[in-house]
């Protein structure tokens, strides 16, 4: 498989070296450097794409892989905003899209439980809830893309929580995410249940980007040839 490497920091480096042991070919780098590489005629040339930069740039990435008719695997956090718009666009013009906010198989299970316990914890008022998540120093967003999906898959079950805030909150209809930034952690993220009688805590924590990386690969597997919009509950098929 041909793959454009959109973002070669660490983590498209990190994908490099999976996809490459695989036996794919990375026909493209893109960075700062290298943003002619985005026009049709020369991401046309990939399979698919592989999308790991930055807040700003995510959005305007991924319509140009729209334009060059080249699937894309996104996995940039912090620009959700748009998610409504990209995916309306992705349809209207029939592209191949797949946004993780966390393409560990780890997280994706982790997601699981998370949502089953806080099925349980939706009858049980007695306990409280907090979140906390903690990153390297050069991460751009808090909270983190994980922090938010975790989130949001809580606060879909747990009524008593109406949404959450990227701080300490003595509200308690408030969910509080903590985020923390210490080198040279690579992802932790843990849900915290407490009450007076007991506390439940569950936690993944990644040890280094390879998770991330061998994820992205399956998932740029997977999407070849695709078209539509997909998850990597899509691809695990969880
Ligand atoms: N979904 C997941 O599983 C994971 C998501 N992430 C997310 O991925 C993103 C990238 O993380 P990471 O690799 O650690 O970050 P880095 O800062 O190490 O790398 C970002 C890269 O993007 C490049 N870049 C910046 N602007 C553009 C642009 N317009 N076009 C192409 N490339 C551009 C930078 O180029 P230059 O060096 O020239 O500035 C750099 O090479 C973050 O949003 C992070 O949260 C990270 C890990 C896992
Ligand atoms: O920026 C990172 O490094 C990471 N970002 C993702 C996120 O925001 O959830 C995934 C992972 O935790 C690492």
């Amino acid at each position: 498989m041909k793959i454009a490497l959109i973002g070669y920091g660490k983590m498209g480096q990190a994908i490099e070296a999976i996809a490459t042991a695989k036996g794919h070919e990375v026909v493209h780098r893109i960075d700062l450097n290298t943003q002619h590489l985005l026009e049709k005629e020369h991401l046309g040339q990939a399979d698919v794409a592989i999308e790991f930069t930055t807040p700003e740039t995510a959005y305007s990435n991924i319509l140009k892989c729209f334009a060059a008719n080249v699937p894309v695997v996104v996995g940039t956090t912090g620009w959700l905003d748009k998610l409504p718009d990209i995916k309306a666009r992705c349809l209207e013009q029939h592209q191949g899209f797949l946004y993780a906010s966390n393409f560990s198989i780890g997280v994706n299970i982790f997601f699981e439980i998370n949502k089953r316990l806080a099925e349980l914890m939706a009858t049980q008022p007695q306990y409280d809830l907090q979140m906390e998540e903690i990153h390297h120093t050069q991460k751009k967003d808090a909270p983190s893309g994980t922090a938010i999906t975790l989130a949001e898959q809580i606060l879909e079950k747990v009524n008593r929580k109406t949404g959450w805030v990227n701080q300490e909150s003595s509200q308690p209809q408030e969910l509080s995410i903590i985020s923390r930034r210490i080198n040279p952690a690579p992802g932790t993220h843990t849900v915290h249940y407490t009450s007076a009688i007991d506390d439940i805590t569950i936690t993944h924590t990644a040890h280094s980007r390879e998770g991330f990386a061998a994820g992205a690969v399956i998932a740029a597997e997977w999407l070849n040839g695709k078209k539509g919009i997909f998850t990597m509950k899509d691809v695990l098929d969880l």
